[in-house]
């Protein structure tokens, strides 16, 4: 559904400025989970946001495969580390929000609401301000707020990077749910090896700065998968190849 090609991104600076990725190819095929890693300041986030359209290559391409039988442009969710929730809107506002902005009436943005409100299994906090969620919770109304839209694909960057372990334990394997339920096409950065194994299809390796592709790893470990998982062999061998090339 998606392919990169020979994507690179300089932020302009002092004399040839700073190479943050390069010569990046890849593809996404439709409903895949694709995780990133590579060591600090590799250009994950920068990827995210080039694909978000939030920051414009160097040179090189994003091209999205057209959508079949609809003429839009592919629509695109985002989940940072952050859950950037409008403190001034309620949990069922701050998801309603996209909507509104695409001009959905009210009513018809509240249903949508309520619907990813159940899914994500915060029933009974619709009327709740952000400043009384924790982390996690915080972080299931940004998916939500992001999945709400029905984007083509997702991006998560570093979606549970500031949660406490337990918690993005929990958080993973409700993203995996979502995934089942939802069928989106999803490209997750993360700084964990365990985590990538046990969410996606593939992981992507950059190298550090500037990040070029290490690595594409297929991850052909059975589905569904559980935290039993992680002290399988199959996983240590993975895991073991994913390490060796972060460097
Ligand atoms: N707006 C910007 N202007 C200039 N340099 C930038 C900008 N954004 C990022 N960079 C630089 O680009 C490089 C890649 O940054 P990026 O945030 O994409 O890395 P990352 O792999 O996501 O890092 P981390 O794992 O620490 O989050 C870094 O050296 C960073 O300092």
């Amino acid at each position: 559904m998606l392919k990169v090609n020979h994507l690179s991104l300089t932020f302009p600076g002092e004399r040839e400025g700073l190479r943050a990725v390069e010569d990046l190819t890849f593809e996404l095929r439709e409903q895949e989970f694709v995780c990133v890693l590579g060591p600090s300041g590799s250009g994950k986030s920068t990827l995210v946001r080039v694909l978000a359209g939030l920051l414009r290559p160097t040179s090189g391409s994003v091209h999205f495969a057209p959508l079949r039988g609809e003429g839009r442009p592919p629509r695109v969710g985002v989940v940072f580390q952050q859950a950037n929730l409008m403190p001034w809107r309620t949990v069922v506002e701050n998801i309603t929000l996209p909507l509104e902005l695409q001009g959905v009436p009210l009513e018809a943005a509240r249903q949508q609401a309520a619907e990813m409100v159940e899914l994500i299994g915060l029933q009974g906090f619709e009327d709740t301000w952000p400043r009384d969620l924790s982390g996690g919770m915080a972080q299931r109304v940004a998916l939500a707020r992001a999945l709400v839209q029905d984007p083509d694909l997702l991006l998560l960057d570093e979606p549970f990077g500031a949660l406490d372990a337990l918690t993005r334990e929990r958080m993973g394997g409700e993203l995996l749910r979502l995934w089942q339920a939802r069928q989106k096409t999803v490209l997750m950065v993360t700084h964990s090896i365990s985590e990538a194994l046990l969410l996606s299809d593939r992981v992507l390796v950059l190298t550090a700065r500037p990040g070029r592709l290490a690595l594409d790893l297929t991850v052909n470990l059975p589905r569904p998968r559980d935290e039993e998982m992680r002290y399988t062999a199959p996983f240590g061998e993975l895991a073991r190849r994913l390490r060796a090339a972060i460097v």
